[in-house]
């Protein structure tokens, strides 16, 4: 079974206007909802795609419930613990004139530490854990280190764990030795301390990652596609030109993509190959929508793989 953890989940609202004006009503002419937080994505593309998979993380107040509500609907099975407050709602403004996107993510509500050890509880007995996908922010004024013991507990019970976090919470949580990272550049970047653009660069840093324990370092890099590194083995896979509606959850659905090209049974550049079409299938739809399991099929045949090294 594949388990998914988003501590701080969110529900994305996207609005759609025709511009942004300064002190006059701007009128919403489309508005949508849906579950998000990075664990949660991954379990919405894994579904798409057909894979069995449950969503765990914290929920609360009538947001919680929607989010609740509309993932269990949509076939997305889940069991998340309830904390007080209100979870959050992140707004992404479309400006339809210009094509502009404004994100602006909320902090969330508070968890607190012995709520928060009930995720490593919840680890310990979860039945036959193949993968532990475990993505996005931390709730307000929780440390890092939970997600060190997250991947501890999972990595005990023989589960593969992907880690997709960003800033200090990615430092503390490769402590861990999770199995499989997604940093974007910039997060790359932040986590080696220096700023990476050439793919030399970006190699020797994700290298520098596989030394710290980390088996495979999945570096997503927009339409440049993704480069896996894993100990002496070095590849980048390039997706197709598309028309990009919107890339929000473009890297959550490279995770999804990921995970399943190896439970398929799929060698590791097969998976990347799936990684590189999900990512881009999310591309294709509106507001925070995600990939559709015919969209990453079709991509799948026109992503191009390149081998850097295979020693
Ligand atoms: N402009 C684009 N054109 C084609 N594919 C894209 C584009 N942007 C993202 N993708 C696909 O989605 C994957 C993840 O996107 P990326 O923006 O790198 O992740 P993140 O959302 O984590 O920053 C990319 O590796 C690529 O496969
Ligand atoms: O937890 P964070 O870092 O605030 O991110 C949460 C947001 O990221 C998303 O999971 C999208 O992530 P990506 O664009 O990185 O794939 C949204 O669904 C959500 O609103």
């Amino acid at each position: 079974m594949i388990y998914t953890i988003t501590l701080n989940p969110a529900l994305d609202r996207t609005l759609w206007v025709s511009e942004i004006k300064e002190d006059v009503s701007n009128r919403i002419i489309r508005e949508e909802s849906y579950p998000g937080g990075k664990g949660i994505d991954v379990s919405k593309v894994l579904t798409a795609l057909g894979v069995p998979n449950r969503a765990l993380g914290f929920i609360a107040g009538f947001a919680g419930r929607q989010l609740e509500a509309q993932l269990t609907r949509d076939g997305t099975d889940c069991s998340f613990i309830p904390v007080s407050g209100e979870t959050r709602t992140n707004v992404v403004i479309h400006e339809l004139g210009s094509g502009r996107q404004i994100i602006l993510n909320s902090a969330g509500p508070e968890v607190k530490p012995f709520e928060l050890l009930e995720i490593s509880d919840l680890v310990r007995k979860i039945e036959e854990p193949e993968f532990v996908s475990i993505g996005g922010s931390l709730p307000p004024r929780a440390h890092p280190e939970v997600y060190r013991k997250i991947i501890e507990t999972a990595k005990l019970r023989r589960a593969k764990v992907v880690l997709d976090v960003d800033r200090e919470a990615l430092l503390v949580g490769i402590r861990g030795k999770p199995d499989v990272i997604k940093p974007n550049i910039h997060e790359l970047s932040a986590l080696v301390g220096k700023r990476l653009e050439k793919r030399g660069e970006i190699l020797e840093a994700a290298r520098e990652i596989n030394r710290r324990g980390v088996g495979i370092v999945l570096v997503s890099m927009g339409p440049r596609g993704i480069l896996l590194v894993s100990e002496g083995k070095a590849y980048q896979a390039v997706p197709p030109e598309v028309e990009v509606v919107n890339t929000i959850g473009a890297g959550d659905s490279s995770v999804a993509g990921f995970i399943y090209g190896l439970v398929a049974g799929r060698d590791l550049k097969e998976a990347l190959i799936w990684a590189t079409a999900a990512g881009t299938a999310t591309t294709l739809r509106q507001g925070t929508a995600l990939a559709t399991r015919e969209d990453v099929e079709r991509i799948v045949p026109q992503v191009r793989l390149e081998t850097i090294s295979e020693d």
